[in-house]
């Protein structure tokens, strides 16, 4: 890793991967597929909401790019599975990447926030993680190549929004799971990157009130910086990647009642 440092890893070519994108409707989901469209790959777009993924794969397609459009709720995992198997039906080959992006927060304080929403943010964040690996990564295996990345959040690695906070640890400890169990298998040839943004202007966190301080520290990222820098690190086969760099040292030095001082919680 040291050598990582001083000597930046070749990036792999990535023309000619079925990337499959979940939440790619709009926000970070709508970048990654115009960013990965760029590398050359070929993008199949899984979203909730039809209109605003066919948007998505227009502005591929305006690129030169293919893309490929299926209106699926993650949360279902039916839905899921028979989604996988379309895709492979429809397009006659296995998906090699895996951008595991949809997700959602309430927002709420613990007592105030309700039970249904709570709910669908678990559903969501983490357990449409598991549908969609168990869809996606038996073809990996069988070839032995592959990459899965798991858009999580700083705050899943130190808390201050309840639901969010709770989905986002989940799904750092399922993608962590993951990679080790890959490493111990030893399928070297299917990659895995967890994805750890801090606040990006999309839109989610909009009622998000951050202490002044703290935003003047740390402005909330742009979009398109953020996509690249988590492009840059899944085209080395990085297996973690906190953005902003400044959040690597926070994340492992903060006690969790420092960070909840810090930060007034999602309004
Ligand atoms: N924005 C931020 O500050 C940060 C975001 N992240 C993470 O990045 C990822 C992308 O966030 P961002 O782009 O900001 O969010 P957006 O809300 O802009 O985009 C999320 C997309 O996921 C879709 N989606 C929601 N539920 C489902 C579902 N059940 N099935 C399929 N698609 C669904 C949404 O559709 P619809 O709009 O119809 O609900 C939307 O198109 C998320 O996992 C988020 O937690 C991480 C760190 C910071
Ligand atoms: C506490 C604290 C910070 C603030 C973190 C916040 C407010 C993160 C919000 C992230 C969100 C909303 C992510 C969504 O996925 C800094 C500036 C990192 C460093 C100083 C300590």
């Amino acid at each position: 890793n040291s050598v990582r440092v001083v000597m930046r890893p070749r990036t792999k070519p990535i023309d000619g991967e079925l990337v499959l994108i979940t939440g790619s409707g709009g926000g970070l989901g709508r970048l990654f597929a115009q960013e990965f469209t760029k590398h050359g790959a070929e993008v199949v777009l899984w979203d909730i909401n039809g209109t605003l993924n066919e948007q998505t794969a227009k502005l591929v397609r305006e690129m030169g790019g293919k893309a490929h459009t299926y209106t699926v709720d993650v949360t279902n995992r039916e839905d899921v599975y028979r989604n996988a198997e379309l895709v492979r039906k429809d397009l006659g080959r296995d998906v090699t990447m895996l951008v595991n992006n949809a997700g959602v927060v309430a927002g709420e304080r613990m007592l105030d926030c309700p039970d249904e929403l709570i709910e669908r943010t678990m559903k969501v964040n983490c357990h449409a993680l598991f549908w969609t690996v168990k869809a996606f990564l038996p073809q990996m295996k069988a070839q032995n190549h592959g990459h899965i990345i798991t858009i999580a959040s700083i705050l899943g690695l130190f808390s201050t929004a309840c639901d969010y906070c709770a989905s986002k640890f989940a799904a750092v400890g399922f993608h962590e799971s993951l990679a080790h169990e890959l490493l111990t298998e030893e399928f070297e040839g299917v990659k895995t990157t967890l994805v750890c943004p801090y606040i990006v202007d999309t839109g989610m966190f909009e009622g998000c009130k951050i202490r002044e301080e703290v935003e003047l520290l740390l402005p909330p990222l742009e979009p398109q910086y953020c996509v690249e820098q988590a492009m840059n690190a899944i085209l080395i086969d990085q297996p973690l990647v906190c953005i902003p760099r400044l959040t690597y040292l926070y994340t492992f030095i903060l006690t969790r009642d420092y960070t909840v001082f810090l930060c007034t919680s999602i309004a």
